[in-house]
């Protein structure tokens, strides 16, 4: 699936500075100086990431247009996600598009790695949520794993306690996070998600504690960081298992002193957060101090809530399928079937390496691919799990012995083969995996979708 990005912006020179930049990443990117003009695009094709000025008439301030604008992408069938940008590092009205719908917010002039990854990561979470309307998908299934997971978040969600979310890749932990969030004192506010794995260390404390103008070279406006625009609401901090252990320190101080200082700021500012955190790391690897340290592990962890594997909880696939084929027969108008009792049964014994995110692009490719009267195993594209990779030495010798697949693979296939195996190592390891095959962590998602992985 290759990606939509639109620039919303007056300034064509800005527009255009952020097409350029963007468009060796990412299929189409359009942009748009004239708002009267969004009504038309969108009819002829609803974008996956907006990057949507806020101050559009020059001289006011007061991001009236651009959160008009911002409401009428959010009210599409299928909205896209919405990255803010405001020339005024002006958090008021940031956060007021974060309560509206936006997903995050620049501040201009940006910083190209920091506009890459938000573009990223607005459409990995566009790509989960595609089809589920305005907010998010529900948290589904019945099974007694889930039904007393719902449970505990109905329990936990009203307090403040900070709440860690354990669980293998795809499980839905970001899922759990928002419907912590949805039934807490916090509902009005925002929840902000921050990718903490995905975060470049140089940039770490400016990201997520703001910085003042003038307080190193680039640092040309002042901006706010995520502890302040999430101000109210929750902080979803999510793969804290990927942290640097000198990132994981000053974190430490923040959530110990419950303050922040901007860089180039002389004094702290007083932080109003919940943080929820999630990581796929397995408990060992959480509680080894080499990894992960034990004070900040204290700080996160008051509650932890633990989402079991699909392969654990067997009888929520049924209903997972009918929901995602139902979503995606809608989304690409394709007819409704049945799913033979053989692809059921199939479905149900798979393993889910990756979980339900895994389901979910298989219900996606069995709605566009399918034939029949019915949906067939064949439609779902389940692969069974690959061995594990050998190690590179034993791997070197077996490529040398035997080098005849990669001769008779296309190159989708051979792409197709080192995902898998390469997940397969980490045992569906997104962060690790996309590390391994040098993409990020939205490019591997995408791919994964593409293959049906
Ligand atoms: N219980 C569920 N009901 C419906 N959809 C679900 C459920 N669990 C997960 N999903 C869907 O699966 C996908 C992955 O969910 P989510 O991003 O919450 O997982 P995650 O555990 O945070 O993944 P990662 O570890 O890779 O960040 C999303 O598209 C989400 O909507």
């Amino acid at each position: 699936m290759t990606a939509y990005v639109l620039i919303l912006d007056d300034d064509a020179d800005v527009a255009t500075a952020a097409q350029l930049l963007l468009r060796r990443r990412h299929g189409r990117v359009a942009t748009l100086t004239d708002p009267s003009g969004l009504p038309a695009l969108l009819a002829r094709g609803v974008p996956d990431v907006v990057l949507l000025d806020l101050n559009f008439t020059p001289g006011r301030i007061n991001g009236a247009e651009g959160l008009a604008l911002l409401d009428l992408l959010r009210a599409q069938p299928q909205p896209p996600a919405v990255i803010a940008m405001t020339a005024y590092a002006d958090v008021p009205l940031a956060v007021e598009a974060l309560k509206r719908g936006a997903g995050d917010f620049i501040t201009k002039p940006w910083d190209n790695a920091r506009l890459i990854a938000a573009v990223d990561q607005a459409l990995t979470l566009s790509s989960a949520s595609r089809g589920g309307g305005a907010g998010s998908p529900e948290l589904m299934g019945k099974s007694r794993a889930m039904r007393e997971l719902k449970s505990l978040i109905a329990s936990v969600a009203p307090t403040e306690a900070n709440v860690m979310v354990l669980g293998e890749n795809g499980v839905g932990k970001e899922l759990v996070a928002r419907a912590i969030h949805a039934a807490s004192r916090r509902a009005a506010g925002t929840m902000l998600a921050v990718d903490m794995g995905a975060l470049p260390e140089s940039t770490f404390e400016s990201e997520l504690f703001g910085h003042r103008k003038g307080s190193f070279t680039d640092a040309k406006a002042d901006r706010a960081g995520r502890f302040q625009a999430a101000r109210g609401g929750t902080l979803f901090l999510d793969e804290i298992g990927n942290m640097p252990l000198a990132a994981q320190a000053k974190l430490l101080t923040v959530l110990e002193r419950r303050e922040v200082t901007p860089i180039g700021a002389d004094k702290p500012e007083a932080i109003d957060v919940r943080i929820v955190s999630a990581t796929n790391l397995d408990e060992a690897r959480l509680f080894d101090p080499a990894v992960f340290r034990a004070d900040l592990l204290f700080r996160l962890n008051t509650i932890v809530l633990r989402v079991p594997p699909l392969r654990e909880r067997r009888e929520d696939v049924p209903l997972l399928v009918a929901h995602y084929l139902q979503l995606y027969q809608t989304q690409y108008q394709r007819p409704a079937r049945n799913v033979s009792d053989a692809a059921m049964d199939a479905l149900m014994r798979h393993d889910w390496p990756g979980n339900v995110r895994a389901l979910r692009h298989a219900c996606e490719r069995a709605a566009i691919l399918a034939q029949g009267a019915e949906y067939v195993t064949g439609d779902f594209g389940l692969v069974a799990p690959v061995a594990p990779a050998l190690p590179a030495p034993a791997a070197a010798t077996a490529r040398a012995n035997n080098p005849a697949p990669a001769g008779d693979m296309t190159l989708e296939e051979l792409e197709r083969m080192a995902i898998a195996n390469t997940l397969a190592q980490f045992n569906g390891n997104i962060s690790h995996a996309a590390k391994t095959l040098g993409i990020s962590r939205a490019a591997l998602y995408r791919k994964l979708g593409k293959h049906g992985i």
